[in-house]
């Protein structure tokens, strides 16, 4: 489902150059929840940033499904990011001044789906899968950070993503919300059979994922 072949990153900057990602391949089938741990700075973000077509490689491939993304013309990338894709990041990154039910139904508007009404419905239902069915109208600022995170989730699942990318979506939570996060992604990954990748700091997280990439400095350790 997903492969990397020779993938490689490099960063310029004015002190010369990074090269945070040094040669690595993978691969994860379809439905496998999979993990990505390793230390700060050992380049797993970056690694995260071009399998999810955000970041282009300085060289190598990332294959979903057969599909060599970076090598689409940028507007098929977007459109495939849209279609394919969905993200969880650090912070939930909901917009403010929208609520529950609009910031879950804006991948939707945004990729060009025309029929607000199914839009709307495909939105609840998704809020109702991560427990928030109370909240539709809510803005972030009135819901909980483990509230914002579902809301995130939901968001990310909104395309119906083959692949989804959670870069450590529980990290500023207190454990019970990080252990409801986390189930709910599992049972999202195991009922729709959707793709997970997780990157984390935490290798008690990680000990359900198979595989498990442990990031060294760049590669992947053996
Ligand atoms: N935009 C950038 N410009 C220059 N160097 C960068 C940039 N982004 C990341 N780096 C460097 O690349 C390396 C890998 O960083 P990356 O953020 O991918 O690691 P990480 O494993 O995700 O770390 P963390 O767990 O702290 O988020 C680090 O040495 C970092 O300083």
């Amino acid at each position: 489902m997903l492969a990397c072949r020779g993938l490689m990153k490099r960063y310029e900057t004015d002190r010369g150059s990074v090269d945070a990602i040094r040669g690595i391949d993978l691969d994860v089938g379809s439905g496998r929840y999979a993990a990505l741990v390793g230390r700060s700075g050992s380049g797993k973000s970056s690694l995260l940033a071009m399998i999810g077509g955000l970041s282009r490689p300085t060289a190598g491939q990332v294959l979903i499904d057969g599909t060599d993304i970076w090598a689409l013309s940028d507007s098929a990338l977007a459109a495939f990011r849209s279609a394919q894709v969905g993200y969880v990041f650090q912070f939930a990154s909901l917009l403010p001044s929208l609520n529950a039910i609009e910031n879950v139904a804006l991948p939707a508007r945004l990729a060009g789906v025309r029929r607000q009404g199914d839009i709307l419905d495909a939105a609840a239902g998704l809020l109702a899968d991560v427990g928030l069915d109370n909240h539709f109208d809510a803005l972030p600022s009135e819901l909980s950070s483990g509230e914002q995170r579902r809301v995130a989730i939901a968001r990310a699942l909104m395309n119906a993503p083959k692949l989804l990318l959670a870069d450590e979506p529980t990290s500023d939570l207190d454990e019970r919300s990080e252990r409801e996060i986390m189930a709910l992604l599992l049972d999202l990954n195991r009922r729709r059979g959707t793709t997970l990748l997780l990157v984390t700091h935490s290798l008690a997280l990680a000990a359900e994922a198979e595989p498990v990439f442990q990031m060294l400095d760049g590669t992947l350790a053996p």
